[in-house]
Parts: C-alpha cells; structure tokens; sequence
C-alpha cells in the first residue's frame, strides 16, 4: 500500500514512512493511494467478532508491507486491552432505532484513545526497528493531547510536545495532560487558540531547520495513521445494529473533520451507510460550506463544547482531494487561498459534498437544553459534543426506519460546566483520576509566536 499527498508534490510514501512523517513535505496530507474494499458477505462473516479482531482485519491492508501481522496483531490486541469496556466501544438505546455509540471507555475518557493508543505503540515499534528518534509536536484543543501523551509517554524513541490553547480547555483536560511528569512529555500552554496552535505544528513541518537535523512527527489527526484506525468503529456500531444488511446513519461532533472522515472512508469501503451527519458548535464553517458553500473562517469562539472550538479543520483537505477528482494542483491552490480569503468550492464540487453530508449547527444553550432533557427522558448523561451531535441527528434524520447512531466521543465527567449549566450534578471522576485535582501539574506558559515555540522545542529535545 501506497500513499499520496493531497497536493500533489511529494513523494508517495509506504505506512511506516506516512506513520512517521505525519504531513506531506508540500503541505498536504497523506491517503492511501486507494482504499482496500470488503464485500457485503466479507463484512457479514465479522459479525460478533471481539472488537480487536475486528480491528486487525480492516486495519491490516492499510499497513501490509511495512509492519507484520503478527507485530501488528499483538500491538491491536494490546491497543484495546487497555480499555475498561468488555465490548470497548458498546452501543446504548435511547429511543427506538436511536443509539450512542460509546466511546470513551479508554484511559484518557474520548475517542481519541482508539486511535492514539495504537499509534504510540506502532510509532514506537518503528522507530525502535529503525533506531531512529523523533520529535512530536501535537495541537489540542483538550482531548487529543492527553490521549497522545497516554499513547506516547512510555516510548524511549520520541519526546513529544503538545500544545494547547491556554485556559480554553476544561479542568480535567488540562489537569489529565500536565500531570504526567514524563521526562519526554511537554506541554504548552499557548496564549492564543486551537487553530494557533495547530498553524504551528503545521509551519514548523514546512521548516524543520529549528531541529537540527532531527525528525518532525505528528499525533494530530493529519497523521494518517489516526484516521485509519477510527474507522474501525463504524464497522462494529453498523454490525451491531444489523448491518451489513440494513444501512445505518451516524451523527458525528465534528471539529477537525478527522472523525466524520472515517465514517466516510467505511463507506467508501464497503459499509452501507445512509446519512453521515456533521454536528458542529458556534464554530460552524464545515455547517456552513456543506449547506451554503461558504468556506470562510470567522472568528473562533470559545463555546462550552472546547473540544470542537475549530476553523480550520484539517480533514477536510482530505475529502476535497476526492470530491476534486484527486486533482493535487487544485488542493493546493484552493488550500493556499484559505489562508487569506474565504473561498467557495467549484458549484459540482460542492453538490457532491452537499450529496454526501447533512449538517447542523448548535449554540451552548441548546447544548444544555439537550442535556437536561435526555437526562429528564431517559437518565442518561451526555458530554456537550455528544448532545450536539444527538442535537443533529434528531434535526437531519431523515428515514427513522434506519438506526441513526450519534458518536459519544468524551465522558461527561471532562467536561462539568454544561452538565452544571443543564441544572445536574457534575459526575465524579472515576477510580483511574480520582486524586486528578490534587496532582501535581507541569507546564509552560507561551506567547502565540512560531519562534518562541520552536526555541522552547529545540532546547528540550533528547538528541541521543
Ligand atoms: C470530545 C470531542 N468531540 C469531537 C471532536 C471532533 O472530532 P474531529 O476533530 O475528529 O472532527 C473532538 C476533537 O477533535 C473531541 O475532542
Ligand atoms: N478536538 C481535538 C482537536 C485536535 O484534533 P485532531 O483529531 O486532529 O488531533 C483535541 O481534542 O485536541
């Protein structure tokens, strides 16, 4: 397997390479060169299987050639051992044909763990087969960062330095990154925003001069790595419920697009899947270009649901290299328009991305609304992405005889202020983060300048 950039100029890479080089050297972002495809019957014979068995099976055409399947077999065995769920990413019902798909039963309490969990271990098999070091620089708006710290911090082959945006993520976000004391973890916390922070992971791959001769490697969800493995999921909810047999509809919280795009990519493989719905907060560019063809960025805004306090959302490269007939030129000037004008999409680009997405918008008090009332109807208490994505579902829905599956991508318990809001009591922390607030926490406060960031890097990496 082979893959491509989104822009067309850099070389085509194996997995192990992708894994490690995160970003394309011309800026884009890596896919397969094409996706491996399963036949209803195929999909069929995986129904009841243990999650990482499931997991192997659609993983492993991704990473034939550069990783064995024995290696690859033991990494996602222990990849979902670690998770505090039997069935690791279990359905619950909320009304009929409407469900959660749960998915933060892993250590650090999102849907991050799935994928961050595996790619430390396969970064660190890599480098430890190459006896190569890598520096890790990651942008988070909260959940990203603890679960690449948890994914990363036993590894002796990287440091790995997250940033996030300073007092724009919750409590026990910030609490779960900055109280692992590491002698490789770093965390920053920036004087500016998600998209900040992510600019700078981005700019320091197009010049890693500041390294001196190190190697650059991303957690964030432009590793394609990432995406691969949340793909997963939408296999074992759609069979869950009856699929192959049946379609299925997923509602998905959705800020960097990485998340949605998986749920695109088991589509395009072979999953019969009826509606993909875009959920987004205040922060609703992707809302607005799929129904208005309006790419422009506005202001950020901080919101009640932080995890998704995003405007560029580096995902949605990926799609548009597709629905632009993998036309790399054309990404990359569209992209390059981006940064300084809002752009439209070609109308026939735009249709196709219209055919392939619903997507609706919430603000914070609605947000709360759904919480309270969910609560009230059925005892159960949602995170405020999951509420908006449940939000969408009930507003995009458009066949109730499919099961419409609504991606529950954090634990309430990270995010109290809403639950608060919504007139409920916060939930206590479970057994693994009871003493959370009381441990000692380590960070670095940082002005919203690329040179500053890269000094602070540069002086902390381990050479040796
Ligand atoms: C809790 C939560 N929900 C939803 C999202 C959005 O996912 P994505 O960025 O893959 O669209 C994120 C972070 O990105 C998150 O942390
Ligand atoms: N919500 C994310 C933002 C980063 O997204 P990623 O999927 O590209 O890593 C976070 O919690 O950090």
């Amino acid at each position: 397997m082979k893959y491509i950039s989104t822009r067309g100029q850099a070389p085509a890479l194996s997995f192990a390479d992708v894994l490690l080089a995160g970003l394309a050297e011309d800026g884009g972002l890596y896919v397969p060169e094409q996706l491996p495809t399963f036949s209803q019957d195929e999909i069929a014979s995986w129904s009841g299987l243990p999650y990482s068995e499931l997991a192997f099976r659609i993983v492993q055409p991704f990473v034939a050639g550069s990783i064995q399947d024995a290696d690859l077999k033991r990494m996602v065995d222990e990849t979902y051992a670690v998770f505090d769920h039997s069935g690791v990413a279990p359905l619950v019902q909320l009304r009929p044909n409407e469900w959660i798909l749960e998915l933060f039963h892993g250590p650090t309490l999102a849907f991050k763990d799935f994928a961050l969990q595996l790619l430390g271990r396969l970064m660190d098999h890599v480098l430890a087969e190459r006896g190569e070091r890598l520096v890790i620089m990651g942008a988070t708006s909260g959940d990203t960062g603890s679960a690449a710290i948890e994914g990363c911090r036993h590894s002796k082959h990287l440091d790995i330095f997250i940033m996030h945006p300073y007092n724009r993520v919750s409590e026990v976000q910030r609490r779960q990154m900055t109280t692992i004391l590491a002698d490789n973890v770093f965390n920053i916390a920036l004087e500016g925003n998600f998209d900040d922070c992510q600019g700078m992971v981005k700019d320091s791959f197009a010049d890693q001069a500041f390294l001196n001769g190190m190697k650059l490697g991303a957690v964030n969800s432009i590793n394609w790595a990432r995406i691969m493995a949340q793909i997963v999921y939408y296999f074992s909810a759609a069979l869950a419920v009856g699929g192959p047999h049946r379609p299925v509809s997923f509602s998905v919280p959705t800020g960097n697009f990485g998340d949605i795009f998986a749920g695109y990519l088991a589509k395009q493989m072979g999953l019969p899947v009826e509606q993909l719905v875009v959920a987004t907060n205040r922060n609703d560019i992707l809302h607005r270009v799929i129904s208005g063809n309006d790419m422009s960025k506005g202001t950020l805004e901080h919101t009640l649901s932080p995890s998704m306090d995003i405007m560029v959302s580096s995902n949605f490269e990926r799609l548009l290299f597709d629905v632009y007939g993998r036309d790399g030129a054309a990404i990359a000037d569209l992209m390059q328009r981006f940064r300084s004008e809002p752009v439209q999409l070609e109308s026939s680009r735009w249709e196709k991305v219209r055919a392939l997405f619903d997507s609706y918008a919430v603000d914070d008090q609605t947000t709360c609304d759904v919480i309270r009332d969910v609560h009230a109807e059925t005892g159960y208490l949602l995170d405020p992405h999951t509420a908006i994505g449940l939000k969408a579902a009930r507003e995009c829905w458009r066949n109730t005889h499919t099961p419409m599956i609504t991606l529950a991508t954090a634990h309430p318990v990270k995010f109290p202020e809403p639950v608060v809001k919504a007139g409920l009591n916060a939930p206590e922390l479970p057994e693994r983060l009871s003493d959370l607030m009381e441990r000692e926490e380590r960070f670095t406060v940082l002005p919203n300048n690329l040179s500053d960031v890269q000094a602070y890097v540069a002086s902390h990496v381990h050479r040796d």
